[in-house]
């Protein structure tokens, strides 16, 4: 008992007495593959052999009987063996003995083997943890180089578009510049990956081995996941590589590769990247590219000037053609139409006279000859412009703002809506300065007129007068052997309405008035204006084809897609035709009155077209102040450098008496030539008003003002419209500045000096610059660009300019007499050796007209 009392003091009491703890009875087999096992041999024997009490550790409260059967037992054994049993004991002993040794070097071993098995794990640990280290280090590159690249690219991206990288630009940037961003995602995370992999694989290698399995399961972790991390590198390096080589190849050998399809890029002054990458077929990417490499930092929005332009376009390999920005009006309109396409329209009529003359009482008598009035309710609604039907089932389309100034408002911008003029004369009052002004507008614009002689229901009216008076103005009607025609009218009470019709219609037959009414249409505004309901409303008179819903209109500076089309009746239309007026919903704002409407094919070409017509009206409208100080001299500038040829000066005169006005008329008269001629369009006795500048205006007329001055309305306006005024009160002044206007209008005198002739020594045919003379000058010299006459056998067989002047490869301005030359002609290469080239220069010589 104390035995097993001293032992459990010395287990605790709770452990059972194992070999194990005193080690000596354990042992570590080693297997291949660097596998191990322990075996518990000997206790687990002596347990088995010690209940037995064959064993010298048997319990100890056996110990005095197990004592005395050993010792009966060896005393047994020794008699057996024939030997004593204190040598029995002493050969147990050394057996013993001998025992122990082969244990403790079997245990030597193990602690040897054991501590092999820790260096070399020892070892390969390290090993291991260099490469990691290695790989660690490889990693950190690769994402340190993908960080770098990615910060390049961010600050690519952003230096090129600043403001709006989402926009269209940052799209074509994106694909070279995301690429090492997307390819360094997988490389980051695959950087975490991996430290999570030497994480599970160091609690591997940590684990308490299980036969050394931990090692191979070590291996493999190590591989795959090394080859993991490595497969993440490679890609994350080899899509930024590349994502450079594309970069570069875009760069370099994209566009190299592009020039083979060249093409004609049509710039105008001011073009987008974008527009200009469109034009060239070229992605918007590698314009905006090209310009980073050039040092300019723009987007596919930004406009460039056409040089700029022109200079990328030839850099990616295309042959340019330079437009002026106003050509996005060429072809507006559409070509002219086939006269078997045209059909007969109705005629647009605009009542004009003197104020109180029933001008409105006219347009309202008329509306009631409507024959649709019962139908459909009649004309319900006011929109600037309404068409009758008539019994005869012919229509006349009225324009409903009577007077001659809302007319040449219409005219000064250019729209020539009206057919015919109806002048009213009051029957009472006869010609006034109104009427006299309206025939003036009229005659101007060149559109003809039919005298309506109203209120003749009134007992004092006279007709006759009426019609008398109106010749003084060159107004003759056919009863009176002219040609205008004139109706005698009653607006109060209907009387000659019919009369008046029918002499509309006439009129328009001798017009001819005819529209193709199948294409896509155009016309004028006649007024708009915002609605809060509806929105920008603008009433529209359509003059050749049909407007429809869904149409895309181009109005003055406002553009929108047909919403709805209205007539004067209140009715929703599907299309109005010719001369038919109908208010247009759906555009962007309110267009200008006189405005000119168009059809066109796509929303791009009506922003292009709007948008260049802002632009030009804002640079108008900054210069109109300079345009009115000097339109005649303009117009002389515009004479001297031949951006402008005509032989008639439009004038309106403005006089303080009749009598001066008369003068000025005559003495303007007598300076007209068969060449030039200066021709008051209206002269009249009063100050400059409104009506005055509108009529100069729509004329391109200055305004020549003797003793008398513009109101301030006129001035305002005159200034806006870009209208001059000249103040005079010296009629020979007057006349001298006409004169020296009609004398640049005269065409300049040409004087022809000759400068030397050339002889043809050989005739060179080049490949694409056609056929060069070989010459000597024989006589005086040679010019560039100076004009030559080809002789053969002394007979002029050419006329032209010369195109070359070479002297060996160099283009040179002059050669001499007695020296050699190249030359070329313009459009013409029929030279022959032998022939005579006469060379000589044209000078211009102003004419006066004196
Ligand atoms: N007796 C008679 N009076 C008429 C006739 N036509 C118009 N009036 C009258 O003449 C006056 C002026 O008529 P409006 O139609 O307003 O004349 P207007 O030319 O439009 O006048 P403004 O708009 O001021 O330029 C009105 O009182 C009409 O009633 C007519 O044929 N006979």
């Amino acid at each position: 008992m104390s035995d097993t009392k001293d032992t459990g003091g010395n287990s605790g009491g709770r452990k059972p007495l194992t070999v194990s703890r005193k080690s000596s009875g354990t042992v570590k087999q080693s297997f291949s593959h660097g596998r191990s096992k322990q075996v518990v041999v000997e206790t687990k024997k002596r347990r088995a052999v010690g209940p037995g009490g064959s064993s010298s550790s048997a319990p100890a409260k056996d110990a005095p009987k197990g004592n005395d059967t050993l010792e009966a037992r060896l005393v047994a054994t020794a008699k057996k063996l024939g030997i004593t049993v204190d040598e029995l004991k002493a050969r147990q002993k050394a057996l013993l003995e001998r025992k122990n040794e082969v244990a403790a070097r079997a245990k030597e071993e193990q602690r040897e083997k054991e501590a092999q098995d820790r260096l070399r794990s020892e070892q390969e640990k390290k090993l291991q943890e260099a490469k990691e280290r290695e790989e660690a280090e490889a990693r950190r590159k690769a994402e340190e180089e993908a960080r770098k690249a990615e910060e390049a690219a961010a600050k690519e991206r952003v230096d090129r578009a600043p403001k709006a990288r989402a926009k269209s630009a940052a799209p074509a940037d994106s694909p070279a510049a995301a690429a090492p961003a997307v390819d360094d995602a997988p490389a980051r995370s695959g950087g975490k990956r991996k430290s999570k992999d030497d994480r599970d694989r160091r609690d591997t290698q940590n684990r308490p081995s299980r036969g050394g399995g931990g090692e191979r399961r070590r291996g493999k972790l190590t591989i795959s996941s090394a080859l993991g991390d490595d497969a993440d590198r490679q890609r994350s390096l080899a899509s930024l590589r590349r994502a450079r080589e594309r970069e570069r190849e875009r760069r370099t050998g994209g566009s190299e590769q592009r020039e083979k399809v060249s093409v004609e890029v049509t710039l105008p002054e001011t073009i987008t990247l974008q527009d200009l990458a469109q034009r060239m077929n070229e992605r918007v990417a590698d314009v905006v590219k090209f310009m980073i490499q050039q040092g300019e930092m723009l987007r596919g929005n930004d406009i460039i000037d056409a040089d700029t332009a022109e200079l990328i376009a030839e850099e990616f390999g295309h042959t340019v053609k330079r437009v002026a920005e106003s050509d996005v009006e060429i072809g507006l309109e559409g070509e002219d139409d086939d006269p078997k396409d045209l059909k007969s329209r109705p005629p647009i009529v605009t009542i004009m006279g003197h104020v109180d003359h029933g001008k409105t009482s006219l347009l309202d008598a008329l509306r009631k000859t409507d024959v649709v009035a019962g139908e459909a309710g009649g004309i319900t609604q006011h929109i600037g412009a309404y068409q009758v039907k008539l019994k005869s089932g012919d229509r006349i389309t009225f324009l409903d703002t009577p007077g001659h100034a809302a007319f040449t408002a219409m005219r000064a911008r250019g729209a020539t809506a009206t057919d015919i003029a109806i002048l009213v004369v009051a029957a009472d009052d006869s010609v006034m300065p109104q009427t006299i002004e309206s025939i003036n507008h009229a005659k101007a614009a060149g559109v003809p007129i039919i005298v309506a002689v109203n209120k003749t229901d009134l007992p004092d009216s006279n007709a006759d007068k009426v019609l008398t008076d109106l010749l003084q103005h060159d107004v003759q009607v056919e009863s009176m052997g002219g040609e205008t025609q004139a109706v005698k009218v009653s607006a109060l009470t209907g009387q000659g309405l019919d009369e008046l019709t029918d002499a509309i219609t006439l009129q328009a037959e001798l017009l001819e008035l005819k529209a193709n009414p199948s294409r896509h249409a155009d016309g004028v505004v006649i007024e708009s204006q915002l609605d809060k309901g509806r929105g920008p409303v603008a009433t529209v008179l359509v003059k050749r084809g049909t407007l429809e819903r869904g149409d895309i209109v181009v109005a003055g500076s406002q553009w929108g897609k047909v919403r709805a089309l209205v007539d004067e009746r209140g009715q929703q239309l599907k299309g109005a035709g010719p001369a038919q007026p109908v208010e247009v919903l759906g555009l962007d704002g309110a267009p200008d009155p006189g405005d000119s409407f168009v059809v066109v094919d796509t929303e791009a070409r009506a922003r292009e077209v709007t948008e260049y017509r802002i632009r030009s009206k804002r640079q108008v409208s900054g210069k109109a102040g300079a345009a009115a100080r000097a339109s005649l001299d303009q117009l002389l500038s515009k004479l001297k450098d031949g951006s402008v040829e005509t032989s008639e000066l439009p004038v309106v005169v403005k006089g303080d008496v009749q009598g001066s006005v008369e003068a000025i008329s005559q003495s303007l008269d007598k300076l007209s030539t068969e060449e030039v001629r200066a021709r008051v369009i209206h002269g009249a006795v009063g100050g400059i008003s409104e009506s005055d500048v509108l009529l100069a205006r729509s004329s391109n007329a200055p305004i020549f003002a003797f003793n008398v001055r513009a109101n301030k309305q006129a001035r305002d306006l005159a200034e806006k419209e870009g209208v001059e005024i000249r103040y005079y009160s010296v009629i020979y002044d007057l006349i001298d500045d006409v004169k020296a206007t009609l004398s640049g209008m005269l065409a300049p005198e040409k004087r022809e000096t000759f400068i030397g002739y050339a002889e043809i020594l050989e005739v060179f045919n080049i490949t694409k610059v056609g056929k060069v003379a070989g010459c000597r000058i024989s006589e005086g010299k040679v010019l560039r660009g100076c004009g030559v006459r080809l002789l053969r056998d002394d007979v002029v067989i050419h006329e032209g300019k010369l195109k070359t002047l070479k002297r060996f490869k160099d283009e040179v301005n002059e050669v001499n007499s007695g020296m050699e030359c190249g030359m070329a002609f313009e459009r013409y290469d029929d030279m022959r050796v032998g022939d005579k080239i006469e060379c000589f220069q044209v000078e211009e010589i102003a004419r006066t007209l004196d």
